[in-house]
């Protein structure tokens, strides 16, 4: 048992023979805020995608409030108690509308409300492979806040804010650091990392520095 909301122990992560993460531990308290930033490909979200189960460990182990996951039932608890935004759509073509993707947070009341604030509302009905980088982050940031709303108590997020207009970082950033939450952040944008509580810099798959942000 551990007091950290999400704890990462000596976490490897390979695709293939090549290592992306090599034994990061980082823990991360209850409500606090934790920006990832380092350079390209130094295993930021890949670090992110595996405590998700997007991605299989290769070592190490990945606790959210004290619970590991290995079987179904536990990764299902898993990806309910952590509200998820990824840097982009990897689900290719296939043929969801906004609508869809803001009800399957698990609180389409909040998720709706959320992507009217964010200016994205009126694109429900809109496939979601054809929305703009910007529109496609707002609805992503909108469906995270409805699995909030509907009990998940960690956000993790890819560069949230990189698509954004100037006045939508502001937004997000502000809409994300007020989110009672513990998060994980990926990003180099300073309104997102100013924000957050410490900054966690990872090179060539190691977390390399951790300081107040
Ligand atoms: N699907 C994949 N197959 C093979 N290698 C991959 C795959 N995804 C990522 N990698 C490699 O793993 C390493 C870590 O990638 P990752 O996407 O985690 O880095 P990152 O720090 O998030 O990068 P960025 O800042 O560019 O988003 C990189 O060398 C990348 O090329």
């Amino acid at each position: 048992m551990t007091g950290a909301a999400v704890l990462f122990t000596g976490v490897t992560c390979r695709y293939g023979r090549r290592t992306a993460v090599t034994a990061v531990n980082l823990d991360v308290a209850a409500g606090e805020r934790v920006a990832l930033t380092g350079a390209n490909g130094s295993g930021k979200t890949t670090l992110l995608r595996t405590a998700l189960g997007l991605h299989p460990l290769a070592a190490g182990s990945v606790t959210v409030d004290g619970t590991t996951a290995t079987t179904a039932a536990q990764w299902t608890d898993r990806r309910r108690r952590i509200a998820w935004m990824p840097q982009r759509l990897t689900a290719g073509r296939f043929p969801l509308l906004v609508g869809e993707l803001l009800r399957s947070g698990g609180h389409p009341e909040a998720a709706d409300e959320a992507a009217g604030r964010l200016g994205v509302g009126g694109l429900r009905h809109r496939a979601l492979h054809a929305l703009s980088g910007g529109q496609l982050q707002r609805v992503f940031l909108a469906r995270a806040l409805g699995a909030v709303a509907a009990g998940a108590s960690v956000l993790f997020a890819d560069e949230p804010t990189a698509a954004l207009d100037f006045a939508g970082q502001e937004q997000v950033a502000g809409m994300i650091a007020a989110l009672p939450v513990t998060v994980v952040v990926v990003s180099h944008d300073r309104a997102m990392t100013g924000a957050c509580d410490r900054v966690a810099e990872m090179a060539a798959g190691r977390l390399r520095v951790i300081r107040a942000s």
